[in-house]
């Protein structure tokens, strides 16, 4: 901890030489007045109380009172140096931390949860604020008045001040014995700090999942079970700390006991003047005093000590993609992509991608599709440099990615999230990001391509209108689309799509993908996507499954290839929605392709197309929950859910269904608790079929019901 605590102190303080100098004169000139005090009183009483000599009397005292004035200007200066140097110090730290958080990579983030890295921001920094700001220069200056004090105690009588310094060794033995264990007491309730924080953070970002998925009381009792912990552990370190102050104080009034006694043994002996006496008692109580208020800072010191390595370690943190010695600028033209046998894995987790091969020519449009968690996301993050292949390599324009200057990579590259992020600033600085080289004519044509400008037109403040709660009071797609106009505005030569359209309504998203088609050509374009509709027209198409590009064609030769692709295509085709994406309808031969219906008369699945009806969710939204009563079954016409079982404590995802999935069949059967639970994962659109509807169909059709229990006894095995 010292040797952090130093080693920070060296680096922030070799740029601020003229404050230190000007600081350690103050005190120099303060301590010198602080042992220079108690001293004179040697001369007052033996050389002009005891003698009565007036004159030897006023040149003490005016030599005291001279002191005393330089004493005051050395305190003033003191504080406005320290004020000056402590604030010039907090703020390059704070500077530093920030910066470097934004250097760091995308594993940096996954490490450290939002909950740790705002405490070390605020309850670590507020300590080291206080410490330089306070602690440390009083510490110092209490430190050299005791090393000081100590001296002309022993100058003055060796032997008695021998004496308080055998029994002033009690000061430092009883706090070292017990350091170790404060210094653990208050990492703890750091951590613990930190875990609250965390749920803290979690219980407000997922509360639509938590309520949802009806996890309060689970919650609870994990927020409980930490109260409880920071209670007890805020317990440990409070008595800790008190132990840690009391010492000090018991051990100076035993070196009192002893001063007193030998002292006076001294002066009956004549080996010690009453001046002699008065003045090392005096001294001695400066000095005790400067001991006190250190025992006082020791806890400070430790506690400090904790939060200079918690900030220390984020600042140590190099990101694992780092910046090449010589990194090279790329130019603005559209350009060629390719993946030469790439291994990925996230932290020590298995490989995700394995051997992924590709080529993008320039200018194209590319589209990687897939099941969901084959890799396709991950191959696009690689593409942007978030992380570094495990082996093989990406190139942009033959060139190693790991050579090209992080700036210039950014600059080339426009990216668009499926998640969103919005600054609370107004629509139009959320589009611009004060770049100073776009003009507000850029904005609207970009805001015009993401077909976002009438929509902000139609608000009242227009492009002014501010952003709140990061977007949240925008709908999905209106956060999308807000996206995508910021991204199309820096007009990048490659533009990364991660399921940009998941979001949009039908209308929108045909809108949006004919903006896209229109930049191919002068940019290169990569979208992540699973609605095959969507990239019919591209270029090139790259299938991942489990990691692999296993299928690389157009639409077409794809769809001759009776692979995966097909398999894809087949699932998402025939269904039809309104261009509101509000109602949704399945043509018969796909609702006859669906596993329970196989083998159905026509005529029974014309009726059947008839009774399902169509839901909408919201993101985030719960369809249904573990346990509850089922009554419906679900077939997906768009959008994307994830399924979650309570598995021993923990809640988990085990599955994603896209477009064209379905789900919950048994409920057409029987009265069952459901086995999962589902939650819409992007705006989604389902059709529903119930179970009284299916059941009185049944009834003129009693074949049906044989059908689908003999299926769903089969899928059950
Ligand atoms: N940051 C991460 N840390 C650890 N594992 C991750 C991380 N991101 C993704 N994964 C895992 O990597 C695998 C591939 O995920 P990826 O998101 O690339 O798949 P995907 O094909 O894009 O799927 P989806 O369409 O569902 O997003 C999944 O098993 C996922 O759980």
């Amino acid at each position: 901890m010292t040797l952090i605590f130093i080693r920070m102190m060296r680096h922030y303080l070799a740029s601020q030489k003229l404050l230190c100098v000007l600081f350690a004169v103050s005190i120099l000139i303060e301590i010198g007045y602080a042992v220079a005090a108690p001293l004179s009183l040697k001369y007052l009483v033996d050389f002009a109380f005891v003698p009565k000599d007036a004159q030897m009397f006023i040149l003490i005292l005016s030599l005291l009172i001279i002191g005393s004035l330089f004493n005051i200007g050395a305190g003033a200066s003191g504080d406005y140096t320290l004020a000056k140097l402590s604030g010039r110090l907090l703020h390059m730290l704070r500077t530093e931390l920030f910066t470097h958080m934004q250097k760091q990579s995308l594993d940096f983030f996954v490490r450290y949860r939002v909950g740790d890295i705002t405490t070390r921001f605020n309850s670590d920094l507020s300590t080291i604020e206080r410490v330089i700001g306070a602690t440390f220069p009083f510490g110092l200056k209490e430190g050299v008045t005791v090393i000081v004090g100590l001296c002309l105690l022993f100058s003055l009588e060796w032997r008695l001040a021998l004496a308080v310094l055998l029994g002033s060794s009690l000061l430092f033995i009883g706090p070292r014995l017990l350091q170790q264990r404060a210094e653990t007491a208050s990492r703890t309730v750091k951590e613990a700090e930190a875990d609250f924080a965390g749920t803290i953070d979690e219980s407000l970002k997922g509360h639509k999942t938590i309520k949802g998925l009806h996890l309060q009381d689970l919650l609870l009792e994990k927020a409980n079970m930490q109260i409880q912990s920071l209670f007890t552990l805020g317990l440990r370190k409070s008595i800790m700390n008190s132990l840690m102050e009391r010492i000090p104080m018991t051990a100076l009034m035993v070196i009192n006991a002893i001063m007193i006694g030998f002292g006076g043994w001294l002066i009956f002996q004549d080996k010690l003047s009453i001046g002699e006496f008065v003045a090392f008692f005096t001294l001695f109580l400066s000095v005790g005093q400067s001991v006190f208020h250190l025992s006082f800072l020791i806890p400070n010191i430790i506690e400090s000590g904790v939060s200079f390595e918690r900030v220390n370690q984020v600042l140590e943190d190099r990101p694992a993609v780092a910046e090449a010695d010589h990194p090279v600028d790329i130019p603005s033209i559209s350009s060629h992509i390719r993946m030469d046998e790439v291994t990925f894995g996230y932290a020590d987790g298995p490989d995700i991608l394995k051997h992924a091969s590709l080529y993008i020519p320039a200018g194209s449009f590319a589209a990687f599709v897939g099941p969901s968690g084959s890799g396709k996301s991950t191959a696009l993050q690689l593409l942007q440099r978030f992380y570094d292949p495990r082996q093989g390599r990406v190139t942009i324009d033959d060139l190693d990615l790991k050579q090209i200057s992080e700036k210039s990579l950014r600059e080339q590259m426009g990216i668009v999230f499926q998640d969103t992020f919005l600054f609370n600033v107004t629509v139009k600085e959320n589009i611009m990001l004060g770049n100073r080289n776009l003009t507000e004519v850029d904005m609207v044509a970009a805001a015009k391509a993401a077909n976002m400008h009438e929509t902000i037109m139609s608000w009242p403040q227009g492009y002014d209108t501010p952003i709140l709660q990061e977007g949240a009071s925008l709908s999905g797609g209106q956060r999308q689309r807000l996206s995508i106009a910021r991204t199309l505005l820096r007009k990048p030569s490659i533009l990364l799509l991660d399921e940009v359209t998941s979001a949009l309504d039908p209308a929108t998203e045909a809108d949006i993908n004919r903006t896209l088609e229109q930049l191919k050509g002068n940019t290169t374009i990569v979208s992540v996507t699973h609605r095959l509709s969507s990239i019919v027209h591209a270029d090139l198409i790259f299938v991942y499954e489990d990691g692999q590009v296993v299928e690389v064609g157009s639409h077409e030769e794809l769809l001759s290839r009776e692979g995966l692709y097909r398999e894809m295509w087949e699932k998402q085709a025939g269904f039809s929605l309104s261009q509101d994406g509000l109602h949704a309808r399945v043509d018969v031969n796909r609702l006859g392709k669906i596993p329970i219906f196989e083998g159905m008369a026509q005529e029974l699945l014309l009726h059947l197309t008839t009774l399902l009806t169509t839901e909408t969710y919201e993101r985030g939204h719960t369809i249904m929950r573990e346990g509850d009563e089922g009554d419906k079954f679900y077939i997906i016409a768009r959008g994307s859910v994830e399924v979650r079982k309570q598995l021993l404590d923990e809640n988990r995802r085990v599955a994603v269904l896209q477009d064209g999935d379905h789900f919950g069949e048994i409920a057409l059967l029987k009265n069952i608790p459901r086995t999962a639970s589902i939650i819409a994962i992007e705006p989604t659109v389902l059709l529903s079929l119930r179970r009284e509807w299916f059941l009185e169909l049944t009834a003129s059709y009693p074949q049906l019901l044989e059908v689908v229990e003999r299926t769903i006894v089969n899928r059950m095995k």
